[in-house]
């Protein structure tokens, strides 16, 4: 058996080149999924506060934006829109409107920039006027099985405006079968489904819910839907059904505090399993940046490293472009 002096683990980390030889990971920007977020308008930009570096975009600048991630080698976008609060309601129609941000803004990216792919986020919080993700009841309950027929139509909804990536981030049981059903009744094969089939209850949420304009209106929390923090066995069950349903990846969410899910998963199941690096999450290290605590690069590269040593194929972040800048220098 060998041992010290002969074997020196130090030895294969002594020079640059030998160190990027012997890596067991890699991090490229194929790994990265970046999170937009639609405002209505044209020309418009606006910071969000709580997420310092991070817009909401008019369609224009969607439009833009998708270009300067398909330079920088980042193979897909996610959508997410700021609906008008004249169109926010009880029931969340405007989610079903052919016309509504989310799909005027895919119609477009996928006529100006078709090589990038699609993402799009099926739940009803950011057209709802109580920001619950799904139909509340006289109790306040979110009631399941008509919310998820109401997320079906969603989904046919987006995939009609050219959505290549569809993905409830609802947590309803029983939506993703009842989506692949009824993607396959219309005839649309090929379009994926990426669950969020591990969603926790989270407080990592917040600046997300300003960029939607859904946290001032938010009544209560979303613990009768979202996972318990406390629980990793039942997010096995989760992606079980998922799997079983349709999915064809399933993601875990928020990232770093779930790291061990990640791993869980991808042990048990080998499917394509991703991660979302949450707008908690990415304003934690600005926040650290900002108060001279830590350094963005270094951060940001080795917390989406991360995700790939765990398990992932990919990451959600908002530091995606950022990143892949990085990595593509
Ligand atoms: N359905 C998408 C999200 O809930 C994103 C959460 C975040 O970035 O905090
Ligand atoms: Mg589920």
């Amino acid at each position: 058996m060998s041992h010290y002096p002969a074997l020196r683990l130090r030895r294969t980390r002594s020079t640059p080149w030998s160190r990027r030889l012997h890596a067991e990971t890699v991090l490229t920007p194929a790994d990265l999924i970046w999170p937009l977020f639609i405002a209505e308008g044209q020309g418009i930009e606006e910071p969000i506060a709580t997420l310092p570096g991070v817009s909401r975009w008019s369609i224009d600048g969607i439009v833009a934006r998708a270009k300067e991630a398909r330079d920088a080698g980042i193979p897909c976008i996610a959508l997410f829109p700021n609906t008008p609060p004249h169109l926010r309601s009880d029931d969340g129609r405007e989610a079903l409107n052919p016309d509504n941000l989310m799909c005027r803004a895919t119609r477009a990216l996928k006529d100006a920039v078709p090589e990038i792919g699609v993402l799009t986020d099926v739940a009803l919080d950011p057209y709802t006027a109580h920001g619950h993700d799904g139909l509340v009841d006289a109790a306040g309950y979110v009631v399941n099985d008509t919310t998820a027929e109401m997320l079906v139509g969603q989904a046919l909804n987006q995939a009609a405006a050219g959505a290549d990536i569809i993905a409830p981030s609802d947590m309803m049981d029983g939506r993703i079968g009842q989506i692949r059903d009824a993607l396959e009744g219309e005839g649309r094969v090929n379009v994926q489904i990426m669950s969020y089939a591990a969603k926790y209850a989270s407080g990592f949420y917040g600046p997300f819910r300003d960029a939607v304009g859904s946290r001032g209106l938010l009544k209560g929390d979303k613990k009768t839907y979202q996972m318990d923090s406390a629980n990793a066995e039942e997010a096995l069950r989760e992606v079980a059904l998922d799997l079983a349903e349709g999915a064809d990846s399933v993601m875990v969410k928020p990232g770093l505090p779930y790291l061990d899910i990640i791993l869980r998963v991808k042990t048990e199941f080998q499917v394509p399993v991703f991660a979302y690096q949450v707008s908690g999450e990415y304003a934690m290290i600005e926040a650290a940046v900002a108060a001279g605590v830590a350094e963005r690069d270094p951060v940001v590269l080795e917390t989406l490293i991360a995700f790939k040593r765990a398990g992932c194929s990919g990451v959600l972040t908002y530091h995606a472009l950022h990143a892949a800048r990085l990595l593509g220098a």
